[in-house]
């Protein structure tokens, strides 16, 4: 079935790839492994942030990249390693990526995201490639960046360990 082999090839490139590559960097850089230490940015996006029923397959491995990122910059980690994790959430942004088709699960989904993509505001590539250097330059290991309608790049990493602070209630 064709929506199987695209929902495989999401989660290959948004997933798979990113953490196997991010682990292969991770373990040149690492400083505790005779490497020099480093930084690893990887992309989530504001799908990561809310749960919106319009494409869970894209939210899903955005939500893995945020989680994979998070746990992997965690403080604990990084001061043996000298590899510091930021994970970015960018908003709409004005790239290839929201001109192409989309697939989502049924027909009336893909026709509202269409609508919800037209409607969100989107930013330019200028704007978000500010915002990342601006986490490249301040950003700890473990923190997570909103980059969103030309606003400059916003540190949310209180508000994450926030909602995991609510999330973990109980667990144990
Ligand atoms: N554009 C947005 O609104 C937006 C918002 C949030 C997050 N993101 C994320 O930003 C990242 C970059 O996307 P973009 O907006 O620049 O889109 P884009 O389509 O402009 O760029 C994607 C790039 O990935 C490459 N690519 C696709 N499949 C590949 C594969 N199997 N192997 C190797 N390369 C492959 C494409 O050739 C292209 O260069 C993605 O992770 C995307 O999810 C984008
Ligand atoms: C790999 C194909 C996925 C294609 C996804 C297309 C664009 C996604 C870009 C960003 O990561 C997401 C940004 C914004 C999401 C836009 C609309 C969601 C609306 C949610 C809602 O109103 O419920």
């Amino acid at each position: 079935m064709i929506i199987i082999r695209i929902t495989l090839g999401i989660i290959f490139m948004s997933v798979t790839a990113l953490i196997t590559g991010s682990l292969k960097a991770y373990n040149w850089m690492r400083k505790d492994r005779d490497g020099k230490g480093g930084t690893i940015i990887n992309i989530s996006s504001i799908v990561a942030l809310y749960q919106s029923p319009l494409m869970p397959v894209y939210s899903a491995t955005k939500s893995a990249v945020l989680q994979f990122s998070n746990c992997l910059g965690k403080t604990e980690i990084f001061s043996r390693t000298d590899v510091r994790v930021i994970t970015i959430c960018f908003g709409v942004t004005d790239t290839n990526l929201i001109r192409g088709r989309v697939e989502c699960i049924d027909k009336e989904l893909e026709e509202k995201l269409l609508v919800a993509l037209q409607k969100f505001p989107t930013q330019s590539i200028d704007s978000a490639v500010q915002g990342l250097l601006t986490a490249f330059e301040s950003g700890t290991s473990g923190s997570t960046w909103l980059i969103t309608t030309n606003k400059p790049a916003e540190d949310i990493t209180k508000n994450v360990d926030k909602a995991y602070e609510i999330l973990r209630q109980g667990v144990f």
